[in-house]
C-alpha cells in the first residue's frame, strides 16, 4: 500500500527558523542567507520523507511565517495599506520586507490580523478581502518548492490551501460593503487556482493536494454548492496535476463526502482520527469508486504512538471503498514535536508510548509494507502489537486523586455573586474602574538568559532565584510608578505559562527540543500529561508572597486553569478530558488555598484556550462547555466570598462563549477586545453581564503604543454596555512578547485613560 504524509513541521529540528528570521528582522544576515536557511530546511525534509520510505512525498509545505498569508501573497490578496511595500519585479529583499510587515506590521501600518487555526495553537494571518481585491497569480512558491525537490530526484505532491478554506477564512475587509461575502470572490479564486495548476501539471507534477479543512466546520459543510463549483471547475480543466482533495481535524459529514464523490478529482483525503465515523459514511455512499483514498489513521495532532493493529484494521475495512486506498497521517505534522530521539531525559515506560513526526513517518511507512508484506515487517509489528496490547501502566494512575475527586462530588459553587461583591469590596480597597495587567511582563532577554544558565548548570538555584527577585522587585517599582492599581509579579520565572506548572506536577512529562510553531518565530513546547495529575508541593506562593512583600498595593497571584492546561498539552487518550480536566482542576483548588493562606486575596485563573478548544461543531459545544465550566468551578470555588477571582481569556468572537464566560462565575474576566470593542460590548449587553470586565482595552500583539485618547474612547464605548463599578482596565493580553520600550508608554497612556474617565464620572 502506498503511504504519505499531509505536511511536515517546517521550523527545523533546531530552530533554525527561528533563529534565520529573527536575525533577517534584526537585519543581522541578508534575504540570501535566510533563503539558504529555508532551502536546507525543506531539502532536509523531503530527503528525510523519502529516505524514511514514503512514497508520495509532499511539498510546498514550507513556510517563512505562515502557509495562509503565502496564499493570501500568491493570488495577490494584499490589502492597499501595504502598497508601499510592493516589490519590485526580481527584488528579492523587497518581497521578504512586505511579507513579513503583512505578518508583523512595519512603520505604522498595522499587519493582517492573526487567529486561531481550527481548534489548534498554530495561528495564521486572516487576509482580508472585498470586492475591490483583484485577484490573479503573484507568486510561484509551490512551483519552487516542487522544482527545488525535482531538482533532488524526488516527485513531490505540492500542498495548497484549499480556494473554499482560503475564502472562508478570510474576512471581509473593513472597506468592504456589510452584506458582502468573501465567497463571492469564488470564481475570481478559480481563474487563479486554474493558471497554478496549468504551471504545475507543465513543471511535470504529477499530483497536487487541495487542503480543505473548512469542511470540517459547519460553516464549511454548509458550503456543499460552492463546493462543488470549486471541484467541478478545477477538475474539469484539462491542464492540470491529478487532484487530491484533503480534509481534516474532523469528519467531514456523508453530504459532503457525497459531492467530493461525484467531482472530477482523483483524490480525497480523510482524517479518520478525528472523524472516525467516516468509514461507516464510506460506506453510506458506496465507497469513491475508482478514486484514491487517502487514509488518515496516524494522529497529526497528539504524541501517542499509533495502535497499529487497530489501524491495520481500519485500512482492511476500507480497501473495497476505493481504487486505492493511500497510508496517511490523519493531518499534517506541523503540529508535533519533531523527533523523540532527541529528548533522553523522558521516563523509559512513557518515551516506549509516544512517537513525534518523525516516528510518526515511520508508522506510517510500516503500515504500508504490513499491508503488502506483512513478513517484511514482522519484527516492527511484533513489536507494535506488544505495546499496543498494554493498558495504561499502574504506575500512571493515583488513586488518592480519583478518591479525593470523588468525595468532593460533581459541582462545588460559590456564594452567589451578589454577596461576595460588598466583602470583596471591604477586603482591598480598589477605584472605580481599577487598572490592571494580565500578568506578565516582558520576557527579556536576561531573563531568558538567566533560566538558560540554571538550565545548564552555569549558574545556581540561589543565584537564579536572586534574579528573578530582582526582576520582580524591577516589575513591582514601575507599577506603582505607573500607578497600576492591582499589581501582578510579571511572570519571570516561567519559561511558558502552561510548561512552568507541567514541570511541577505529577502526571505531567516536559520535553527538552519538542518545539512546536504557535505563530510565527515563537513556539512552545507543549508538555505531555501522560498520568493522574497532583500537585506535590505549592507552585507560585513562594513568588508571589515575594511579591506582595515588596508593596502595600494589593498584588494578583497567576495561575493557568484546567482547559488551558490541556489545550496547549498532549493529553491522555484513555480517558474522557473532562476527566483529566477535573483533576487538573484540583491541582489548581489546593494552590488556590494556599495563595489565600498567605493573604493573597486576588487570584486569576487564566482559561486563554477556554475558545480555541470549542468544538468546530455546533452540536458537540454543550458537551465541552460543560466539563469546561466545571473543572474552572473546581478549581476556583473554594475561597472565601472576600477573595475575587480573575480570569483571562485570548481571542474575540466571544459572542460564541459570552454566555459560557458567565456560568464560569469569576468575579472579573478580562478579555481581548481592543481590534472589537463595539461587539464584545454588544454581546455582553446581550446576556445582560453583571460581573467585572476587563475589556482589553490596547492591542499587545503589535509593538504600537496607543495613545491616551484613544483608550478613553474605548473606555466610554465600554461604559455604554458595562456598569462603571464592574468596569476594569487592562490591556489585551499578556506583555511577555513586548519589550519595555512599548510596555512602559503603552501602560502610562492606559493608566491616564482610567484616571480621566474616573474623574468625569466622580463629576457626574
Ligand atoms: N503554550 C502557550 N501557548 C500560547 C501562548 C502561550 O503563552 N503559551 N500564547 C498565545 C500566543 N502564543 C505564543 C507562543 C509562544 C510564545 C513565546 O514567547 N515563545 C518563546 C519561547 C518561550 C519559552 O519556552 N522560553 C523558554 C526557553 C527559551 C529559549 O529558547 N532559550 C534559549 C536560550 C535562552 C536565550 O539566550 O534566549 C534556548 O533554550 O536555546 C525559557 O524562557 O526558558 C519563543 O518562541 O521564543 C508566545 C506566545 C497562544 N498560545
Ligand atoms: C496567552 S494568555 C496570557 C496570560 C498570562 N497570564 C500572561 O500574562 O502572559
Ligand atoms: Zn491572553
Amino acid at each position: 500500500m502506498s503511504t504519505t504524509v499531509l505536511g511536515y513541521p517546517r521550523i527545523g529540528s533546531n530552530r533554525e527558523l527561528k533563529f534565520a528570521s529573527e536575525s533577517y528582522w534584526k537585519g543581522d544576515i541578508h534575504a540570501a542567507e535566510l533563503d539558504a536557511v529555508a532551502a536546507k530546511l525543506r531539502r532536509d525534509t523531503v530527503e528525510g520523507l523519502r529516505g524514511a520510505g514514503i512514497d508520495l512525498v509532499p511539498s510546498n509545505t514550507f513556510s517563512y511565517y505562515d502557509h495562509v498569508l503565502d496564499t493570501a501573497v500568491m493570488v495577490d490578496a494584499v490589502p492597499e495599506r501595504f502598497a508601499q511595500f510592493a516589490p519590485g519585479e526580481g527584488d528579492r529583499e523587497a518581497e521578504l520586507r512586505r511579507y513579513f510587515a503583512m505578518a508583523r506590521g512595519a512603520d505604522g501600518v498595522a499587519p493582517l490580523e492573526m487567529t486561531k487555526w481550527f481548534d489548534t495553537n498554530y495561528h495564521y494571518l486572516v487576509p482580508e478581502l472585498s470586492p475591490a481585491t483583484r485577484l490573479r497569480l503573484a507568486g510561484a512558491k509551490p512551483l519552487a518548492e516542487y522544482t527545488q525537490a525535482k531538482g533532488l530526484g524526488v516527485e513531490t505532491r505540492p500542498v495548497l490551501l484549499g480556494p473554499l478554506s482560503f475564502l472562508l477564512l478570510a474576512k471581509r475587509a473593513a472597506d468592504a460593503p456589510e452584506g458582502w461575502r468573501t465567497i463571492e470572490l469564488l470564481d475570481d479564486l478559480l481563474g487563479v487556482y486554474a493558471e497554478l495548476l496549468a504551471s504545475l501539471a507543465g513543471a511535470g507534477a504529477e499530483w497536487v493536494q487541495i487542503d480543505e479543512p473548512v469542511l470540517a466546520t459547519d460553516a464549511g459543510r454548509d458550503e456543499r454548492a460552492a463546493l462543488e463549483r470549486v471541484y467541478a471547475r478545477l477538475g474539469g480543466l484539462t491542464e492540470r496535476p491529478k487532484i487530491l482533495v484533503s480534509c481534516y481535524f474532523g469528519g467531514i459529514g456523508h453530504e459532503s463526502l457525497e459531492v467530493l464523490k461525484g467531482a472530477p478529482v482523483e483524490g480525497v483525503g480523510l482524517d479518520l482520527v478525528s472523524g472516525p465515523e467516516q468509514v461507516a459514511d464510506l460506506a453510506r455512499v458506496s465507497g469513491l469508486g475508482d478514486k484514491t483514498l487517502v487514509a488518515g489513521v496516524v494522529d497529526g495532532r497528539n504524541v501517542w504512538r499509533t495502535d497499529i493493529p487497530g489501524a491495520l484494521s481500519t485500512l482492511g475495512s476500507l480497501l473495497g471503498l476505493a481504487g486505492e486506498v493511500v497510508v496517511s497521517t490523519s493531518c499534517s505534522l506541523l503540529h508535533v514535536p519533531i523527533d523523540l530521539d532527541a529528548e533522553t531525559g523522558l521516563d523509559p515506560v512513557l518515551r516506549s508510548r509516544l512517537a513525534f513526526a518523525k516516528q510518526k513517518v515511520a508508522e506510517v511507512a510500516l503500515l504500508g509494507t504490513a499491508l503488502d508484506d506483512p513478513d517484511a515487517a514482522a519484527a516492527g509489528l511484533a513489536e507494535a502489537r506488544t505495546a499496543s496490547a498494554e493498558g495504561t501502566p499502574k504506575a500512571f494512575l493515583d488513586q488518592r486523586v480519583r478518591a479525593r475527586l470523588d468525595a468532593l462530588g460533581a459541582d462545588p459553587s460559590r456564594t452567589d455573586y451578589d454577596a461576595r461583591v460588598p466583602a470583596q469590596e471591604a477586603a482591598s480597597k480598589l477605584p472605580l474602574l481599577p487598572t490592571t495587567t494580565i500578568g506578565s511582563f516582558p520576557q527579556t532577554a536576561e531573563v531568558r538568559k538567566a533560566r538558560a544558565d540554571f538550565r545548564n548548570g552555569r549558574i545556581d538555584r540561589a543565584a537564579y532565584e536572586g534574579q528573578m527577585r530582582a526582576e520582580i522587585d524591577r516589575v513591582i517599582a514601575l507599577q506603582e510608578d505607573i500607578g497600576l492599581d492591582l499589581l501582578v509579579h510579571g511572570e519571570p520565572e516561567r519559561n511558558d505559562m502552561v510548561q512552568y506548572f507541567a514541570e511541577q506536577l505529577q502526571g505531567y512529562a516536559t520535553t527538552q527540543f519538542g518545539w512546536v510553531q504557535s505563530y510565527g518565530s515563537r513556539y512552545v513546547r507543549p508538555p505531555i500529561l501522560f498520568g493522574d495529575v497532583a500537585r506535590p508541593e505549592p507552585m507560585t506562593v513562594d513568588w508571589i508572597t515575594y511579591a506582595q512583600s515588596r508593596t502595600a498595593k494589593p498584588v494578583k497571584g497567576m495561575l493557568t486553569g484546567p482547559v488551558t492546561m490541556l489545550a496547549w498539552s498532549f493529553v491522555r487518550d484513555d480517558q474522557p478530558l473532562g476527566d483529566t480536566a477535573r483533576q487538573v482542576a484540583l491541582a489548581l483548588r489546593d494552590e488556590i488555598a494556599d495563595l489565600e493562606k498567605a493573604g493573597i486575596r486576588h487570584i486569576q485563573v487564566d482559561e486563554a484556550a477556554l475558545r480555541e478548544l470549542l468544538p468546530l461543531r455546533a452540536a458537540d459545544h454543550t458537551g465541552y462547555l460543560d466539563w469546561a465550566i466545571g473543572s474552572f468551578r473546581l478549581a476556583t470555588s473554594g475561597v472565601a466570598d472576600s477573595t475575587q477571582i480573575h480570569s483571562h481569556m485570548c481571542y474575540s468572537e466571544f459572542g460564541l462563549i459570552v454566555g459560557a464566560i458567565d456560568e464560569l462565575d469569576a468575579d472579573v474576566t478580562s478579555v481581548e477586545a481592543a481590534r472589537s470593542h463595539m461587539e464584545l460590548v454588544d454581546d455582553l449587553a446581550t446576556i445582560g453581564y453583571r460581573r467585572g470586565i476587563g475589556p482589553g482595552v490596547y492591542d499587545i500583539h503589535s509593538p504600537r503604543v496607543p495613545s491616551a485618547e484613544e483608550v478613553e474612547s474605548g473606555l466610554r464605548a465600554a461604559l455604554r454596555a458595562v456598569d462603571p463599578k464592574r468596569l476594569w482596565v487592562n490591556p489585551d493580553c499578556g506583555l511577555k512578547t513586548r519589550g519595555y520600550a512599548e510596555v512602559e508608554p503603552s501602560l502610562r497612556a492606559m493608566v491616564a485613560a482610567a484616571k480621566k474617565v474616573r474623574e468625569d464620572l466622580a463629576n457626574g
